[in-house]
């Protein structure tokens, strides 16, 4: 079964073969297993072959993909980590795939959920394929434009794929009665997914308990046609990695190897990815702007920001030790947080978005001569995506407590009294202290009709006039 990747190491390293191979300084080597003293490997698949992976990957450039199932128009902060690996995969010459699960999507993995997902038409795995599709290319371009930038070492190749490409013409009983024949019933059973779901009230239906045939049968196919014998996924995919691997060894015989990423999580052990509101922090900037990206980045604990230089920044480790020991002398600089924050928006917003991210922070927070005027109401509503937004009608006489109990700021009007006496309210930028002041338009409402309203620090809420 799978082990820690420490434990496998060292056991290899232990055999003393290739000792001078993984070193983790050389990050950006073939040998990606370096990586895991960075945290971005959790496991290796079957443990007992390490070694055999270790040398296939420091001897010739590899093949590795990634499987993501379309079930959202969007990838999130989830998703990331997976594909960051694959990008060091990329970084060390190795050929990578990110898969798209347009078919697999359909079947619906089981793996983690303790009920059936729910069904999408056709039609919305087509635009989820096309959003992820997008997603996707996005940050291996912004990765290879802004980050990489290395002119002597060449970057292996990216395919992205669909696997709906190899279903459309299989016929479902030359699939079983070839691929199917494969598998065991009782091992099936026994995967976590499976067990999990069976002792849950609902159980489970057939469709998802096939899941893992079809996420082997795309191994086994990416091996024929790419020659792919690593498969990269997060840490509850072991089951459905495990299922391709017996695939594998009963049809064609090739060794091949799994990879697990750790599950992304804070120094409290909680999952992480909430944006502020408590929303997903997604990876589409029309679901989480750039600059609510950039902030959630920003504002990471001090206890975090280590872990989360390593994961998602390519900065080598003797640079990462520079970085956080400034980063220590005067942590209120926050010099560790602005650095993950520029990095990960740029890789996955690119320049554009990473340039907008910063322009509204100046805006908002740090006092800049530009107001909030001069941004267009596009890119108003798009720095605030995640803010709730209310439409109104503007009544005459109407004053800062009425916007913000009509915008929902509070639920109790002696709350909303209290803090903004309290300092505690912005209106478009600018510190509101009088309750029953009057709005001003061009001040309080802007001319393109918009209040943007802030409580304490971070929370926002817009409201639209009519
Ligand atoms: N099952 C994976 C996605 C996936 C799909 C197809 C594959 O071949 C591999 C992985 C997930 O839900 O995260």
């Amino acid at each position: 079964m799978a082990a820690p990747i420490k434990a496998c190491l060292r056991r290899a390293v232990c055999l003393n073969v290739w000792k001078t191979e993984w070193q983790p300084r050389r990050w950006a080597s073939r040998n990606i297993l370096g990586l895991h003293e960075r945290g971005v490997f959790h496991s290796i698949f079957p443990e007992k072959n390490a070694p055999e992976l270790l040398k296939l990957l420091s001897s010739t450039p590899q093949c590795i993909y990634c499987g993501f199932d379309p079930t959202a128009d969007s990838l999130h902060i989830g998703n990331l980590l997976p594909l960051i690996a694959l990008l060091h995969c990329q970084r060390g010459g190795h050929d990578v795939i990110a898969l798209i699960g347009g078919a697999t999507s359909q079947i619906g993995d089981p793996s983690g959920r303790t009920r059936d997902r729910d069904a999408i038409s056709l039609d919305n795995v087509e635009k989820n394929v096309a959003s992820l599709h997008g997603i996707i290319s996005n940050i291996f371009t912004n990765h290879e434009r802004y980050i990489w930038r290395s002119t002597s070492r060449k970057l292996g190749n990216v395919s992205i794929l669909n696997n709906s490409e190899w279903y459309g013409d299989e016929n479902v009983i030359q699939f079983l009665s070839t691929i199917g024949k494969c598998f065991r019933i009782g091992k099936m059973l026994q995967k976590e997914s499976v067990r999990q779901r069976l002792q849950s009230p609902e159980g489970m239906n057939l469709s998802e308990f096939t899941y893992q045939v079809f996420q082997a049968y795309d191994w086994l196919h990416l091996l024929s046609s790419h020659n792919c014998r690593i498969q990269l996924g997060g840490q509850d995919q072991m089951g459905n990695i495990d299922s391709g691997y017996e695939l594998i060894n009963r049809i064609n015989g090739k060794q091949v190897f799994g990879l697990t990423v750790p599950l992304l999580t804070n120094n409290a052990g909680q999952k992480m990815g909430k944006s502020t509101g408590g929303e997903v922090l997604w990876l589409h900037p029309a679901k989480t702007s750039p600059f609510e990206f950039y902030q959630y980045f920003l504002r990471l604990p001090d206890a975090d920001v280590e872990k989360f230089v390593k994961l998602f920044t390519f900065l080598p480790d003797d640079k990462i030790e520079n970085l956080l020991r400034s980063h220590r002398l005067d942590a209120g600089l926050r010099s560790a947080q602005r650095f993950l924050a520029e990095q990960i928006t740029i890789l996955v917003h690119g320049e554009a978005g990473l340039e907008l991210a910063k322009k509204c922070t100046k805006i908002l927070y740090e006092n800049s001569a530009e107001t909030l005027a001069e941004l267009t109401t596009e890119e108003l509503l798009n720095l605030f995506s995640n803010a709730p937004t209310i439409e109104l009608t503007l009544e005459a006489g109407s004053t800062v407590i009425d916007a913000c109990m009509k915008a929902k700021c509070f639920t109790r009007e002696v709350d909303a009294e209290r803090i903004i006496k309290g300092g505690g309210v912005y209106i478009n930028t600018r510190k509101v202290i009088e309750p029953d002041f009057v709005l001003i338009p061009g001040e309080h409402i802007l001319p393109n009709h918009i209040t943007v309203i802030r409580i304490g620090k971070k929370n926002h809420y817009i409201i639209k006039w009519r």
